[in-house]
């Protein structure tokens, strides 16, 4: 797993090789060893260069050892070994230098980058720290304030930044390894004492320990109650204040901890998890792997409000040829400004010219006539969208993908009204569009597979995880919200506030509670979708009917309150009251409580003790719940796919798993159990009512999550 080259008559070059990514398994490991012992005692080698095989230098430790038993060489002596070593020995990054594989690098007394390779510490996001000297190393090579921004946040740099930060010696534009090897030839014979980067000091930030406090105060505060961020401050801290020696011991007690977490687990499963939702399948036998996608050169947006300016963004981001339509001119012209100013801070961001030559402009729909998909991302509203369709299958060529960004409608419905409507399927975006990475591929029951193998491409094309789910009010995500508000909304009239329920949420780690959540994306969303449904009447507002809808609990209380003209942040109040309408300090609202006290006193209903405990297996277990139920029902083909439409789409913690990842490490029979509870105490409650999916597993001795899909698949016929 690493080969052994003599090169230029004396120059050892040790190539990594372990496809994709050269990952250090222990088999590659021992090859390092291996190859370095007959490096450095063979005397005809005077220097040594590594690099990776198929170029791409190495991806780091290998994340499927972690949880295992490990074997081999550990990564730390076998990167001491290089650095003590008595040859020159020139790391030649082409492509990746992540994680172990940087760590590596920095063992190595000189590196020499491509100009498009990337380097980083992406250990942070797997609940681990570089703990192969990487937290110890890199500020004495760039400095505390540099590495520990690069560690904290597991950011990807490129050559050119990494030049000017000192992480590599040298970038090229050439062939990596020649320009290496010849560096190596240079250098043989020469001291290597300036070259061991564990013997250098490390540089002290000025006022150290309020550096540090600082540093700390910052990450507690974005980690959400993530561990790995907090301890890699730790060791960035011991790398400033104590020698090597002991700075290294930190990082392993720091590692030991940290790597036995369930953090860890649910981070590396989470890992696995994005790229398992790209191996998509459908109930009817569509697969990524037998689906071609057909290439899309020019799409076109339709409808430039604020999705549809994001869209077009993310596709001209991507290189597309955009035509971008709005038929009202004064939207237009707000759009094309807008668009702009994202197009320019974006480039600015990444470093490249914006791509404004990219998009054209129009106030009708003929120019779309010649592209390869449209986009159609107007008002969420089904005649409207439903006509758009009837106008594009006029005009488009015979073979154009129509799509459509909603976050709920009725694909198949919509689909009935196009020309073809094997070419319809949803793309919902999540807001803003350009930003956010996670993109639902929506597929109707005539949606063909080389339309969903399209949009799930393009998807990627636009730096989005793509998840396909079927076809259903809601699809997935916003199907799992349901349940999730509506408990939210019973511990109200049961006798909770606003902020005890978002307190509980945000310290489990979402970034904002229900409420605050519901403040900023306006109450007059769900209040339409309720008026849709029917479950809005007007008048009902006390009486038994107030509180029940076709036989369930219903509470009334966000249609009251959008009666009210209370749509949250964008008018000044909502569940909670803002300086002014826009405005985005959520502030306690005396109105607010005296409200539901009232609510409470009109219908009969006594206050009573809500604790963070019940809040939590309430409003995560109902959603739960109806995770598994989208899993019976086939509209997500494996929890994988729920788990990364949850942490990237409505912020669940990522150090959690996602929900149903998290269900595994409460315990099925757990979840189980407290959801009969609760169904027993409020049996007009359906969505508290333990499918049969979750009872099936957990008679099945609950298997682990990993083997879901499969255990599905075998039982469905059953379910
Ligand atoms: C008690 C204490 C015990 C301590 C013992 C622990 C020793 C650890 C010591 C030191 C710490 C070092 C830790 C690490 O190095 S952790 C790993 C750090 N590296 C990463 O996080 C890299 C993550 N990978 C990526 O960012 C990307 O995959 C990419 C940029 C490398 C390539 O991207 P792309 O081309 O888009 O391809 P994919 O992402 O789809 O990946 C292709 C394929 O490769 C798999 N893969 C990628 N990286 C790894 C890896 N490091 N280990 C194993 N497998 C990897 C990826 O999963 C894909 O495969 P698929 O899932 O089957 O599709």
């Amino acid at each position: 797993m690493a080969l052994f080259t003599l090169v230029s008559g004396s120059v050892g070059v040790v190539t990594l090789q372990n496809p994709p990514v050269n990952a250090l398994s222990a088999a590659v490991r021992h090859g390092i060893v291996d190859m370095m012992d007959k490096a450095l005692s063979e005397p005809e080698v005077k220097s040594v260069v590594i690099c990776g095989q198929n170029g791409r230098f190495c991806g780091g430790a290998d994340i499927k050892e972690f949880g295992k038993n490990m074997t081999g060489p550990p990564l730390v002596p076998m990167i001491h070994r290089i650095e003590s070593g008595a040859k020159p020995v020139v790391a030649a990054i082409e492509g990746i230098a992540l994680g172990g594989g940087l760590e590596l690098a920095l063992g190595c007394h000189y590196r020499i980058a491509h100009s498009k390779a990337r380097l980083g510490l992406p250990e942070v996001h797997l609940g681990l720290l570089p703990a192969a000297g990487g937290t110890q190393r890199l500020p004495r090579l760039i400095g505390v304030p540099a590495a520990l921004e690069l560690i904290t946040t597991g950011r990807y740099v490129t050559a050119a930044e990494a030049l000017r930060l000192g992480m590599v010696d040298e970038v090229t534009d050439g062939n990596t390894v020649d320009a290496a090897v010849k560096l190596a030839l240079s250098v043989a014979g020469k001291s290597l004492d300036a070259r061991r980067i564990s013997n250098y000091p490390c540089p002290q930030p000025p006022g150290l320990d309020r550096f540090f406090e600082t540093a700390m105060q910052q990450v507690r505060q974005s980690a959400r109650g993530a561990m790995a961020p907090v301890a890699c401050v730790q060791a960035l801290r011991a790398a400033a204040s104590q020698p090597y020696g002991e700075g290294m011991q930190r990082e392993k007690e720091l590692m030991d901890t940290l790597f036995h977490s369930g953090q860890a687990r649910a981070l590396q499963y989470f890992f696995f998890a994005q790229r398992a939702v790209g191996r998509w399948s459908t109930p009817s036998g569509s697969r990524w792997d037998s689906s071609k996608p057909r290439p899309v050169h020019k799409a076109a947006v339709v409808g430039l409000g604020t999705m549809g300016r994001g869209i077009t963004v993310a596709l001209a981001q991507a290189g597309l040829s955009v035509v971008a339509v709005e038929t009202h001119e004064k939207q237009l012209m707000e759009a094309r400004q807008a668009v702009s100013g994202m197009l320019e801070r974006g480039a600015k961001r990444r470093g490249v010219a914006p791509a404004y030559g990219k998009i054209s402009y129009s106030s009708d729909l003929l120019p779309v006539a010649d592209v390869d998909l449209v986009i159609e991302a107007v008002f969420e509203d089904m005649e409207l969208k439903r006509s758009i369709f009837e106008q594009l299958s006029e005009i488009c060529k015979p073979d154009t993908f129509l799509c459509t960004n909603t976050s709920g409608l009725d694909i198949d419905r919509l689909a009935s009204h196009a020309r073809n409507p094997e070419l319809v399927v949803g793309m919902h975006f999540f807001a803003p569009a350009h930003v956010m990475k996670l993109l639902e591929v929506v597929y109707g029951p005539r949606s063909s597979p080389q339309a969903v193998a399209t949009a799930m491409l393009l998807g990627r094309k636009m730096d989005k995880v793509s998840v396909a789910v079927g076809n259903c009010p809601g699809f997935v995500g916003n199907r799992m919200l349901k349940p999730y508000l509506e408990q939210a909304f019973f511990l109200l009239e049961e006798g909770a506030t606003p902020e005890l329920v978002d307190q509980a949420l945000e310290e489990f780690g979402f970034a904002m509670g229900v409420f605050r959540m519901s403040d900023l994306s306006g109450l007059d969303v769900g209040w339409r979708v309720r008026k849709a449904d029917g479950l809005v009447v007007a008048g009902a507002s006390t009486g038994p009917s107030a509180r029940s809808r076709r036989g369930f609990r219903y509470s009334p209380l966000g249609d009251l309150l959008c009666e009210r003209g209370r749509f949250g942040q964008k008018t000044g109040s909502g569940w909670y009251r803002y300086d002014k309408p826009g405005g985005r300090v959520a502030k306690s609202d005396p109105w607010l409580h005296g409200f539901l006290e009232q609510y409470r006193a009109d219908h009969g209903l006594a206050a009573r003790r809500v604790d963070q405990q019940e809040v939590l297996e309430r409003c995560l277990y109902a959603l739960i719940n109806e995770g598994f139920r989208i899993l019976e029902d086939g509209i997500a083909a494996g929890p994988e796919d729920i788990d990364v439409i949850y942490v990237l789409g409505y912020g669940w913690p990522r150090h959690r798993g996602g929900p149903m990842f998290y269900a595994t490490t409460v315990g099925l029979s757990e979840v189980l159990e407290r959801l009969e509870h609760h169904h027993r105490a409020h049996p007009d409650v359906p969505g508290l009512q333990p499918c049969r999916l979750l009872r099936k597993l957990v008679a099945s001795g609950s298997p682990p999550v990993h083997s879901w899909r499969e255990f599905i698949k075998k039982s469905r016929s059953h379910l």
